[in-house]
């Protein structure tokens, strides 16, 4: 089966009001999971990348194979009280709720050229906080990548002039 197949199979689990899209079913699949990887990690060949930024917890899952498949390094962005070191941190809304991200003070580098991945954009809380770290410490984000995009949610609204990338939407 191949990623096109999967646009209609992804689970729709509704959960408190919203409608979930799990992209577990795609990762199981092996053809599908390599073939939407392949999909960024093509998209993101010509942008001369330094890190893969990926926000936790699915955005590790989409973004350490394009970054492991570009030999390029990885940066976490995670929840609060999860990373050791000196961070940076950024409040942002999202679907449901509000949260807070953090990063590593020195894991982008001023100037290094950013890839943002993750599994979904949808009100574009997240991207939108990560783009604004990524930035603080000076890496330039030339590019963003999801599986799905939930079109309802207006989240390219938030990503104004950045490029990026969808293989899906709903
Ligand atoms: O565009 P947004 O409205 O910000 O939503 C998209 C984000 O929401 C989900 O993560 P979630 O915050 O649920 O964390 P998880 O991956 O750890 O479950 C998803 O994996 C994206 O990171
Ligand atoms: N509707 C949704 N499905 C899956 N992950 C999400 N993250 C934010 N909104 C989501």
């Amino acid at each position: 089966m191949q990623l096109k197949d999967y646009i209609a199979t992804i689970e729709n689990y509704p959960t408190e009001g919203i409608i979930f899209r799990d992209i577990s079913p795609l990762m199981a699949d092996g053809n599908a999971y390599n073939y939407a990887v392949t999909e960024i990690v093509q998209y993101a060949r010509d942008k001369e990348i330094d890190v893969i930024v990926g926000p936790e917890a699915r955005g590790f899952i989409v973004g350490c194979p394009v970054a492991f498949a570009l030999g390029v390094g990885f940066a976490p962005v995670r929840k609060p009280g999860k990373l050791p070191r000196e961070v940076i941190s950024a409040d942002y809304e999202k679907e449901y709720g509000t949260d807070t991200l953090t990063m590593h003070a020195d894991s982008i580098k001023p100037g290094q050229r950013v890839l943002i991945v993750d599994d979904l954009l949808a009100t574009g809380g997240t991207v939108k906080a990560t783009i604004e770290m990524v930035e603080r410490l000076g890496g330039i984000v030339v590019g963003c990548a999801f599986f799905i995009e939930l079109d309802a949610l207006k989240g390219r609204e938030k990503l104004g002039d950045y490029d990026y990338k969808v293989l899906m939407h709903y």
